[in-house]
């Protein structure tokens, strides 16, 4: 097939191209993203390439219907920015990637959590400036904290392994359960329950609107005094302007998130040279007790490697006419 790869970063183009001579497939990249000034550089492909931040909005699906496009293939798991539904009207199929690597995001959930528990980000300055005061860098074990997880498909089953590691004790909450997870000792419970029992609250559930903006205000006057939260799943699940207040007064001890939702202006760009309007952002940044990285929880050699593979051999199948067992369908939502 040919593939009009959009918002190619150096790293998607050396694992594509890794892969690439395993297939029948032929790849154009484009810096761009997908947007309505740049689908007709896809004009004379059969598919497109897309990542998290291309918002493929009904209008911009009936342009790729129009210029004979047949297959969107996300290279991510979440599929939240695309309208399947008009999708499904345009007969464009979508395909994802739904588990690279959950040990990739579940791990970096960690780094985020253990960053702004040991204050690691502050020491490695303070020592880079031959200041060797640990005055202020008290963190806590957690060995034996409770640790809520919500949503426990493949990264928040992979992120309880660990954490059950670290001698945590675990509680989950899926509208879903899974007996895997059970399995391990950890206690479904209802949300109310998570969020009031937890020290540390982490995300890992997809964006839907029922969970758009689950952490609220009224869900974080739930939480314990001083609950961390962490996000790594996605940004619309927290509302920002809420968490702005509890960190304020010191409701939530920590935030660490890899995902914000506005992100799609800013992540994936330098824009070190630029003024940023996004004052919610900006706010944040300015708390000593919140980490955020730029959406690159999934980002090791592992998992690009997966991507890789999985978006191609997902156009293989497609092109083969085979099912395609990552298919996103509009009904499935
Ligand atoms: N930061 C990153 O780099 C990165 C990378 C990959 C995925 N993600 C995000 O992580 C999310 C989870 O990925 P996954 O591979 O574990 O997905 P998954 O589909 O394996 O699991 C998601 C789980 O969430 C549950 N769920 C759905 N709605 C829920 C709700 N309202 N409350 C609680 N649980 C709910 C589902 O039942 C399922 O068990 C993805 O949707 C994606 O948004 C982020």
């Amino acid at each position: 097939m040919k593939i009009a790869f959009y918002s190619t970063k150096s790293y998607d183009r050396e694992y594509f191209e890794e892969y690439l001579p395993k297939t029948a497939h032929k790849i154009t990249y484009f810096k761009n993203g997908l947007e309505l000034n740049t689908v007709s550089l896809a004009a004379g492909f059969d598919a497109v390439c897309v990542f998290v931040n291309d918002k493929i909005t009904k209008a911009l699906i009936k342009k790729l219907h129009e210029i004979g496009i047949k297959a969107i293939a996300l290279r991510c798991a979440g599929f939240n920015n695309v309208d399947l539904e008009a999708a499904k009207e345009f007969g464009i199929r979508v395909f994802r990637v739904p588990a690279y690597s959950p040990e990739a995001v579940a791990e970096h959930t960690i780094a985020l959590i253990q960053t702004l528990n040991r204050k690691t980000h502050k020491a490695y300055n303070r020592v880079r400036e031959n200041n060797f005061s640990i005055e202020g860098l008290t963190g806590m074990n957690l060995h034996r904290k409770k640790v809520g997880v919500i949503g426990t498909g493949a990264i928040g089953k992979a992120l309880c392994r660990i954490l059950l590691g670290f001698g945590c004790e675990v509680i989950a909450h899926d509208p879903f359960e899974n007996p895997e997870i059970r399995a391990m000792g950890i206690r479904y419970v209802d949300l109310q329950e998570l969020l009031k029992e937890s020290d540390i609250i982490s995300l890992h559930c997809p964006l839907t609107p029922e969970s758009k903006h689950l952490i609220n205000q009224k869900t974080i006057g739930l939480m314990k005094k001083g609950v961390k939260l962490i996000n790594t799943s996605r940004g619309a699940l927290i509302d920002t302007k809420a968490v702005i207040k509890g960190l304020k007064n010191g409701q939530i001890g920590f935030l660490g998130i890899d995902v914000y939702e506005q992100e799609e202006k800013l992540f994936f760009k330098d824009l070190s040279e630029m003024v940023i309007h996004d004052d919610v952002i900006m706010r944040l940044m300015t708390f000593p007790n919140v980490l955020i990285t730029g959406h690159q929880a999934f980002l090791t050699t592992e998992a690009l490697q997966e991507i890789s593979k999985i978006t191609l051999d997902n156009l293989s199948d497609f092109e083969l006419g085979k099912e395609v067992k990552n298919e996103v369908e509009f009904q499935n939502v």
